[in-house]
């Protein structure tokens, strides 16, 4: 079956900075990818132009099999949740979810039932009737990881989805996205947290726009023992130690 996401040697230079420098990895359906790298390693770019929103200078993106800039159907089956998402402050949780389901045309039981389902999941049921804009910072990521599951897409791009969520729903939300891959979904998420790195199926480690290394990470972290390296405690070591030895050794 060929992979849900493709991106093949992708470049892409903001004057100066090279963005993205030959960057290439390729998500399965029902697989959680993660892309991991330090600040301004090129994840968001990257993940931009999986949605088709970045003109990259060379390479190409496939998403299902087609390019997502084409437009199309294929936009469809995508689902983005960026760093900065825009909810509707002024709007109620339920009311959030009903504008994002006019965007996507869905019928109304579609959309009803597929909300009643989304809040159960992520536990805002009791919060239907608040305000986006006074909800806290978790519960604000698991409405917008909702709003942007509600047309059930078969691709979900994720920037930094738990960055100011606090640890109980931080560990929520990836239950949840072990829960749609395991329904056959392709996930591909950036993060910068090294334990959340350790719950993906596979990652890649980005560094100036390139992969350093791929792979299932308790591979990579075997792989990395294998080579005789304590940990910075002097004991095994694990994800945190072959990071940050894999992006200084190429500083
Ligand atoms: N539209 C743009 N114009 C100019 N420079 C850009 C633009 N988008 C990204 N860059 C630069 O490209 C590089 C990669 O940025 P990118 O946001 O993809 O990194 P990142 O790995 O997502 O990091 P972070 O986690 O800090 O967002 C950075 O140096 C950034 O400043």
């Amino acid at each position: 079956m060929p992979a849900a996401l493709v991106a093949r040697e992708l470049r892409r230079r903001f004057g100066p900075v090279e963005a993205l420098a030959g960057l290439g990895f390729e998500v399965a359906a029902g697989e959680l990818y993660g892309l991991v790298g330090p600040d301004g390693a090129g994840k968001t770019t990257a993940l931009r132009a999986l949605a088709g929103l970045v003109r990259l200078d060379a390479g190409e993106v496939r998403v299902l099999g087609q390019d997502p800039a084409g437009g199309g159907e294929v936009r469809e089956r995508l689902g983005m949740m960026p760093q900065q998402y825009s909810l509707y402050g002024d709007l109620s949780v339920a009311e959030n979810l009903a504008f994002f389901a006019r965007l996507y045309a869905l019928p109304r039981a579609t959309f009803r039932e597929r909300a009643r389902r989304l809040l159960a999941l992520t536990r805002l049921d009791r919060f239907r009737e608040r305000r986006a804009e006074a909800l806290s910072g978790g519960m604000y990521k698991k409405l917008a990881l909702a709003c942007a599951l509600l047309h059930e897409p078969a691709v979900l791009l994720l920037d930094e989805p738990t960055t100011g969520v606090d640890p109980v729903s931080r560990r929520e939300l990836w239950a949840l996205l072990h829960e749609f891959v395991h329904g056959g979904m392709a996930v591909l998420v950036t993060t910068p947290y090294m334990d959340e790195a350790e719950r993906c199926d596979r990652v890649g480690l980005v560094h100036r726009g390139r992969l350093l290394e791929e792979g299932a990470p308790r591979d990579l972290v075997d792989r990395y023992a294998a080579e005789g390296r304590p940990g910075r405690h002097g004991g095994a070591p694990d994800f945190e130690d072959l990071f940050v030895a894999r992006v200084e050794g190429r500083a």
